[in-house]
């Protein structure tokens, strides 16, 4: 359905977008994940056609783009900061795009109603947008950009202002929703568990450049490069030399999965993989801190020798910040990276 070829965006010689290569299947859910000026938002705008390309191409269904204006592309856009019209109730907020497409008044009433119901606030067309609390404003702007029926709907930052809660319960909500519509999404967030939780492929993007693509399961599994594998929150990340099923790291010799790329590496181990053994054995380390994570206890580790390590341990397991402990590495959580 939609396909970028080469895009390329330059402000002031830098390039924001470099040669991004991206293919958006029918019904597809993707998500756009990466730091803060990586090009995220600019990707979305040349889809939309409201930033235009120094070279590349955009397509739609197999159609270049070019020279498409915004309005003409069939894609629904839904910005982080959601600007509904505040002195309008939520019918006609929802309404709005319906109205743009001369669609008779007593068909717009029954479709505002309908994509209330399917966003969870039925009954709340006559309600004012002042009245309403953030999430329930989110749901208005999602009704808004789904009212015209856009081929591609584009959400940049979807939850981005609302509370943790909210947005773990409005993603899980989101998902059924677009996969009961068939909708084909392209979002954009730096939030990595809501794209997880959202996406059935994420593109994590560094620098104007796509760093690497996958379904939520590969990236989480086998991270592309040490920039992604930071990315996603992992700590235990370092140069190395592989050889044979060894690698030789600051941490000591580390067991590396057989069959692993040899020679000077980036190896990943997993904080599961960071075994806790009695102080004697193993990488001899002192216990820096710990962090409660619900389901674990994140334990912090300085090595005598080499970066700090995090451990996850069962929280009855976790020792004490102080605390003399010895690290062994389990191969089954070690990676290197290509
Ligand atoms: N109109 C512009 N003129 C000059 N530079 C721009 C313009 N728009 C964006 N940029 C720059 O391009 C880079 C990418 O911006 P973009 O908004 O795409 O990033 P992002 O990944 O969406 O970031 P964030 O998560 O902070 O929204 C940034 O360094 C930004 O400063």
């Amino acid at each position: 359905m939609l396909s970028l070829d080469g895009a390329t965006v330059r402000f002031g010689g830098r390039a924001v977008l470099d040669a991004v290569g991206l293919e958006v299947a029918a019904h597809e859910v993707v998500c756009v994940l990466g730091p803060s000026g990586s090009g995220k938002s600019t990707l979305l705008r040349v889809v939309a056609g409201l930033q235009p390309l120094d070279s590349g191409r955009v397509s739609l269904d197999g159609r270049d783009q070019a020279g498409v204006p915004a309005h003409r592309r069939g894609v629904g856009l839904m910005f982080q900061d959601h600007q509904l019209f505040p002195q309008r109730d939520v019918g006609a907020n929802v309404a709005f795009g319906l109205r743009m497409h001369g669609v008779s008044k007593g068909e717009r009433d029954a479709e505002v109603a309908q994509l209330l119901e399917l966003v969870g606030l039925p009954g709340a067309a006559r309600r004012a947008v002042a009245s309403l609390s953030g999430g329930e404003q989110q749901r208005v702007a999602l009704a808004r950009a789904l009212a015209p029926r856009p081929r591609l709907l584009m959400l940049d930052e979807p939850l981005g202002q609302l509370d943790r809660s909210l947005r773990e319960r409005l993603v899980v909500e989101l998902r059924e929703l677009f996969s009961r519509l068939g909708t084909t999404v392209l979002a954009v967030t730096h939030d990595q568990g809501e794209a997880f939780a959202l996406a059935d492929r994420v593109v994590v993007m560094r620098d104007g450049r796509i760093a690497q693509a996958g379904t939520p399961l590969e990236v989480w599994q086998r991270p592309a490069d040490a920039f992604v594998a930071r990315f996603l929150g992992f700590e235990n990340v370092v140069a190395a030399t592989v050889a044979g099923t060894a690698a030789d790291s600051p941490w000591g010799k580390l067991p590396v999965p057989d069959g692993s790329a040899q020679g000077g590496r980036t190896v990943l181990v997993r904080p599961a993989g960071v075994r806790l053994v009695p102080a004697g054995q193993g990488l001899p380390c002192t216990v820096t801190a710990r962090t409660f994570k619900g389901t674990h206890v994140a334990v912090h580790l300085q090595p005598a020798d080499g970066p700090r390590l995090e451990a996850a341990c069962a929280l009855r397991d976790a020792p004490e910040p102080g605390a003399s402990v010895g690290v062994e590495f389990d191969v089954a959580e070690t990676l290197v990276l290509e």
